[in-house]
């Protein structure tokens, strides 16, 4: 069964706590909170204080993907908060494996994302020590995009390079998931699915996240 991630950025944040409740009532198994820092994409979302209160209050582990220029900033701060596993994207560093470290050390699970135009390649020799590659299927910055088509192919390469090394870590996609795109990623061979603006605008939530779940 795939794993569903509401992403909290398509959330009401002046309501953000009964959005969570309801996410977990809904049968939401991780919450995916997106760090953007105007710089490495031209948006700014939400920093420690308020992954501090979404951690706080959620009971549900936390996913926190971070698009920003210095992925190795925060990552004992995370850490300290609760937070379960953490990507940064390959683009915004020279030190991928450093960091990854890091994340480990600090006792979490370690992503690596990829932009829809960067070669899955570049995680190769990650592999060994990778918990989880995050296929971006929007360019990152914003929430509510169309799905990019072209990075179906990179899902089902990454998914032949696990079968090939037999190194255990998981497929997660993000941007532009709804029923149709889930089912085409998850065919693909991705299963942790962050989903925003569809579940979120979705009228009946559970039967949203149920339907994603497969
Ligand atoms: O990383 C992201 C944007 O950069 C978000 O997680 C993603 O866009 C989710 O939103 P939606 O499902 O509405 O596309
Ligand atoms: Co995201």
């Amino acid at each position: 069964m795939n794993k569903v991630l509401p992403s909290l950025l398509a959330g009401d944040f002046m309501r953000l706590g009964d959005d969570i409740e309801k996410m977990e009532a809904a049968g939401a198994d991780i919450f995916h909170l997106d760090i953007m820092d105007g710089q490495f994409v031209p948006n700014i979302s939400y920093g420690l204080p308020v992954v501090k209160a979404i951690a706080e209050k959620s009971t549900i582990p936390l996913d926190v993907h971070l698009m920003t220029n210095q992925p190795e900033q925060f990552i004992p701060e995370f850490a300290e908060m609760g937070v379960a596993m953490v990507s940064f994207h390959i683009e915004a560093t020279a030190h991928p494996h450093r960091i990854m470290q890091l994340i480990h050390n600090h006792g979490m699970k370690a992503g690596i994302a990829l932009n829809p135009h960067t070669p899955v390649n570049m995680v190769k020799h990650l592999l060994p020590e990778i918990d989880f590659v995050l296929i971006m299927t929007v360019n990152p910055g914003f929430g509510g995009q169309e799905f990019i088509s072209s990075c179906v192919d990179k899902i089902e390469e990454l998914a032949v390079m696990k079968e090939d090394s037999g190194y255990d870590f998981a497929i997660e996609v993000d941007g532009g998931i709804n029923n149709e795109t889930a089912e085409i990623c998850t065919k693909a061979g991705a299963g942790l699915l962050v989903s925003g603006s569809h579940l979120f605008k979705s009228g009946d939530w559970k039967r949203a996240v149920d339907t994603l779940k497969g």
